[in-house]
């Protein structure tokens, strides 16, 4: 544990990083996996099964939680921590890129945002300044900087007008969260699919004293190759000794993919929003529970995994609960996706540590590609 935020460097194998994050509420394994956990819960599952699973951090939505329960209500109730039963880091994104996928945007300006709650369609206004403060109510660990995430594809200059906005609301962020030594702020490198504007973005942001980095603006739809071209190009302008996280990133094979480019941290709702869908990772790849072929296979998903919910129960039970729509269907799906997700973050760990990611890289895309599930 440390009084302040810090990031230390362990290990390199390639680009790939093995780092470790030390905060007051506890040490952050990098590269990470962060189970999102939008309105103060990770959806159908026990925040104990998420801890034992193997995350050191959990995201939480500013957008949700000021809708419902409300950041003056959190706060008065002692906190996210507090109120989730969570002791580890929370880390929270600003809102912009969930009032542009979730409300009912009203106005975008120099100001801020104005939109329509999705809960009860009730008014709002958020500014870069209103973002922190909640953030701050919620007692986050880590605060995103209020930014705005342009779809792609789309017209440079219109990347460049969100991205040049970004790059004041962060200034205006940094202002506003001031000096908190047990806390970060991470500013959001913008820019879409040009260039020139992530390398403006990054290098604008580096003027700013932050403790971390994230990289916005992708995983909204563009080629999986522009993703990871994009990190070719910002991911050398930024400070190595200060973490780098991908935001809403991803599968299994864009995680390797990224961490390969110098990525330590990612976030991503596919392994919870999936199992409750029926869908199943392992380490042989993507199960669909749902498909006939599982009714009467008593295998379970597999047999050599620490988790319960992958070892002990079988496909057909799993197939039986996800067709009759049983809530532990879902559960014991996202358990299991979780425990895969935390069981890859670890091996990738291992692999940085003995200097052999590249083989670890292949040899897992290659098992995934195999089936035989
Ligand atoms: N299942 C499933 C599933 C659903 C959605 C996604 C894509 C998530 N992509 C994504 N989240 C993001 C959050 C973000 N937050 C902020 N503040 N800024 C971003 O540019 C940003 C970009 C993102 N891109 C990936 C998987």
């Amino acid at each position: 544990m440390s009084e302040n935020f810090t990031f230390n460097l362990k290990a390199t194998s390639g680009k790939a990083r093995l780092g470790e994050i030390t905060m007051p509420r506890g040490t952050i394994r990098t590269p990470a996996f962060m189970p999102v956990g939008t309105v103060g819960t990770v959806k159908a599952m026990y925040l104990d099964q998420v801890k034992e699973g193997g995350a050191d951090i959990i995201l939480g939505n500013t957008y949700h939680l000021m809708l419902r329960p409300g950041p003056e209500r959190v706060a008065r109730l002692g906190g996210l921590h507090e109120l989730i039963r969570w002791p580890g880091p929370i880390l929270t994104d600003s809102g912009g890129f969930q009032v542009m996928s979730l409300s009912g945007l009203r106005k975008l300006d120099e100001q801020g945002v104005t939109f329509k709650s999705h809960v009860d369609g009730s008014l709002h206004h958020m500014s870069p300044e209103r973002s922190i403060e909640i953030q701050g109510l919620l007692d986050s660990d880590i605060q995103m900087q209020l930014d705005e995430c342009v779809a792609l594809p789309n017209e440079p200059r219109e990347i460049e007008r969100a991205m040049e906005l970004s790059l004041r609301w962060a200034e205006r962020c940094r202002v506003a969260f001031g000096n908190q030594p047990g806390k970060a702020m991470f500013g959001i490198v913008q820019g879409g699919d040009q260039p020139a504007l992530r390398i403006r973005s990054a290098e604008g942001l580096k003027q700013l004293d932050l403790k971390g980095y994230s990289i916005g603006g992708l995983a909204v739809g563009e080629p999986q190759a522009v993703m990871l071209d994009m990190l070719r190009i910002t991911l050398p302008v930024l400070p190595t000794e200060k973490p780098r996280y991908l935001m809403g990133v991803g599968t299994p094979d864009d995680m390797l993919k990224s961490v390969a480019e110098g990525i330590d941290m990612f976030d991503c709702v596919m392994p919870t929003r999936s199992g409750r869908h029926g869908l199943a990772f392992t380490r042989r790849g993507k199960v669909n529970i749902r498909n006939a072929r599982h009714a009467e296979d008593m295998r379970p998903l597999d047999e050599q995994s620490s988790c319960p919910a992958t070892r002990d129960y079988s496909r057909a039970y799993l197939h039986h609960l996800v067709r009759s729509n049983e809530a532990l269907g879902g559960m014991l799906l996202s358990w299991n996706n979780l425990s895969y997700y935390q069981e890859l973050m670890q091996g990738i760990r291992q692999a940085i540590a003995e200097d052999r990611f590249e083989d670890f890289k292949a040899e897992t895309i290659e098992m995934w590609a195999r089936g035989d599930i």
